[in-house]
């Protein structure tokens, strides 16, 4: 049956709507526990409602003396909680900056909440009391904060600030920093950053932070009466109110908490009605459409081009020239990752120096989009034009993608955008992380003959561990090994001439290294490798890249290496003669992988060295190959290049 792109997203959409996730039981025991812990606060609140005098409420409620104190609780409550909301966010935003010195700050900020009241209503006292250290500036401004409203406020905003700090702190701290680093690479300003993706983002922990403060503030006795009295529609709040009419009225006393515990539910009710509306976004499966590679690279051209990328790190130069795309390869953890931070500045070092200044946009493996915002509002962050985000989002062909919010895209989608976004700058110079890993095989094609077309309007630095990248982007290759770069060059002469047994590996080739034992005149070569004798031709490089392979008369004694493509390599079980016109190399079955159903690659020990073989999969099981045979490899020696190290 034809299923038309229409059905696609028709199906696709009724598979979202039945989409659940999987809850995991937790064992009996929690639950148990959880039980005893809500009855432990559920019961005396029961309690308490059972002794309310419910018939007199309302004439207990309304009452001035209640309405007294309700007014000056809640004006503190309201007062308070906007001051330390305030100086909350504020000081968790530096707090999130500051590397140095963070935990004796927040161990400072966090110490009202273990302090006793009466010792946080002392401290207030001797600090901004009457006859306290700032006595003297308060009263040159005729202010007083003992024994008057303000002081009301100035002991609750002590108590209640550390709620909305510890809030709004944890939630700045589950931030994705990438989502901020690209934002700054991409050219977004930080009051952009702050206001369309950090505090959208922390917004609920915002509430809950003002919310506890509110709550807190309702219930606040100790510090208040200790540093502001009890003064009847001046310091005197509920709680106060309440503590006295014990003494009178026990029943009253009971309706009075009954208000309180009233307003105090309601006010966290009110902190949490954003998250208890706010449902899980999902996505309608989409259906995306074609690039259009020219529009997308006449959008996305730098206005000027870059000057090449000149860095000098750790004393060793480099230039990635302008126009053109540099793969960046290496094993895990060889730097490259470190390299592209330290180009884009958002690593620096010492001993590390970007000569020219382009404007660099480094695009890592992770798409760091905000995750608040829609597909179009994320882009147009960076256009400020959301006309010209509708081009490019159409030149891209991810139209659908448009009001999609970033949070419910798959990896392969937001890898898409976050690559619009990255072009939407115009970057002079643009750095990517493996950009195509996670979109799947033919948009990663569309993907390849954009980047492809777009290489000569900028700088491309292009980390990846995939061949096809290689082989189908770069026109230079950089290998990298602990952290500096070994070798640097013409794609197709660092790829005929692996430097090293990792590039070796990408451009599929064998690669030895040994000691030239002999050279004859027309050039035939033995090669002392593993204690073994290789013969092969030797070659001598006419342009030799910037890398540890140079031009230089060779001799005996000298660093060599050998490089044979295992398509000429055959491989023996049984130890074998001298062969005419070929090359043995002895070694020990490493692994045998599986290229095909019908194709085996035979790993084959040689020294502490690996070469491949590929073999027919039904002659190596007749053969029964195991890991611990001795095989002899045999090459024919017009086939061996050698190269002087
Ligand atoms: N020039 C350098 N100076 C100091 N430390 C470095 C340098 N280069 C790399 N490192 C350290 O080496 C580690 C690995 O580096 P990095 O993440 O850059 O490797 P990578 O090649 O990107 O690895 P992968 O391919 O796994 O992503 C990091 O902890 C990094 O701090």
């Amino acid at each position: 049956m034809n299923s038309s792109p229409a059905n696609t997203a028709a199906s696709g959409t009724a598979m979202a709507s039945q989409l659940k996730t999987v809850t995991h039981k937790v064992p009996v025991l929690f639950v148990a526990i959880g039980i005893i812990a809500i009855a432990y606060i559920a019961f005396p609140v029961i309690a308490l409602a059972l002794r309310v005098p419910w018939g007199d409420f309302s004439e207990i409620a309304s009452v001035p003396e209640t309405i007294e104190l309700l007014k000056t609780t809640l004006s503190a409550a309201a007062l308070s909680t906007i001051i330390a909301t305030v100086l909350g966010i504020g000081l968790a935003l530096w707090l999130s900056q500051l590397r140095r010195g963070a935990s004796a700050v927040r161990l400072l900020v966090y110490l009202p909440l273990a302090m006793p009241p009466v010792v946080s209503g002392l401290a207030l006292t001797a600090f901004v009391g009457r006859r306290g250290l700032l006595a003297p500036v308060l009263d040159f401004f005729g202010w007083q904060l003992a024994f008057a409203f303000p002081g009301v406020v100035a002991a609750h905003v002590f108590v209640t600030l550390p709620f909305v700090v510890v809030a709004v702190d944890s939630a700045l701290r589950q931030i994705d920093s990438e989502i901020t680093a690209s934002a700054r690479g991409v050219g977004i300003g930080q009051w952009m950053i702050l206001g369309r993706i950090t505090l959208p983002t922390i917004a609920p922990a915002i509430l809950t932070g003002l919310g506890l403060a509110f709550a807190r503030s309702l219930g606040e006795f100790g510090t208040t009466v200790t540093f502001a009295g009890s003064m009847p529609g001046v310091t005197r709040t509920l709680p106060l109110g309440i503590y006295l009419e014990r003494e009178i009225s026990a029943e009253n006393a009971y309706a009075l908490s009954a208000i309180l515990i009233g307003i105090a539910v309601l006010s966290l009710i009110v902190a949490g009605l954003p998250m208890l509306f706010s449902r899980q976004a999902t996505q309608k499966a989409q259906v995306l459409g074609f690039m259009d590679v020219e529009k997308l690279r006449e959008l996305t051209k730098p206005d000027v081009t870059g000057p090449d990328i000149k860095v000098t790190s750790n004393g060793q130069t480099t230039h990635f020239p302008s126009g053109e795309t540099t793969t960046v390869i290496g094993m895990n953890g060889s730097g490259k990752t470190t390299l592209m931070s330290l180009i884009a500045g958002r690593l620096t070092s010492a001993n590390f120096t970007l000569h020219d200044n382009p404007k660099v946009v480094l695009l890592t493996q992770n798409p760091g989009l905000p995750k608040n915002a829609s597909v179009n509002q994320a882009i147009t962050m960076v256009t400020r034009s959301s006309a010209r985000t509708a081009e490019l989002l159409a030149a891209a062909g991810l139209s659908a993608l448009s009001d999609v919010r970033v949070s419910t895209l798959s990896g392969g989608q937001a890898a898409q955008v976050a690559l619009v976004r990255a072009l939407a700058a115009r970057p002079q110079a643009l750095i990517l992380d493996e950009p195509l890993a996670a979109i799947d095989v033919s948009s990663a094609a569309r993907w390849r003959r954009f980047l492809h077309a777009t290489a000569t309007d900028r700088t491309t630095l292009l980390v990846t561990h995939n061949a096809l990248d290689v082989a189908g982007l770069s026109h230079n290759i950089a290998v990298m090994e602990a952290g500096r770069v070994v070798a640097f060059g013409p794609t197709n002469e660092i790829l005929s001439v692996p430097p090293t047994s990792f590039v070796a590996d990408i451009a599929g080739l064998n690669r030895l290294t040994g000691t030239i034992q002999s050279i004859d005149a027309d050039g035939q070569t033995v090669i002392n490798s593993h204690n073994q004798d290789i013969h092969g031709v030797l070659e001598i490089r006419t342009s030799p890249p910037e890398s540890v392979l140079s031009e230089v008369s060779p001799s005996k004694g000298e660093k060599a290496t050998v490089v044979f493509s295992p398509y000429d390599v055959q491989l023996h079980l049984e130890p074998l003669g001298k062969t005419p016109g070929a090359t043995t190399i002895r070694g020990t079955v490493h692994s045998v992988t599986a290229d095909s159903l019908s194709q085996l690659s035979v790993s084959v020990r040689v020294g502490s060295e690996l070469i491949t073989v590929p073999v027919d999969a039904s002659h190596a099981l007749n053969a029964s190959i195991n890991s611990v045979d001795e095989v002899d490899c045999t090459i024919d020696i017009s086939k061996v290049r050698v190269y002087q190290h």
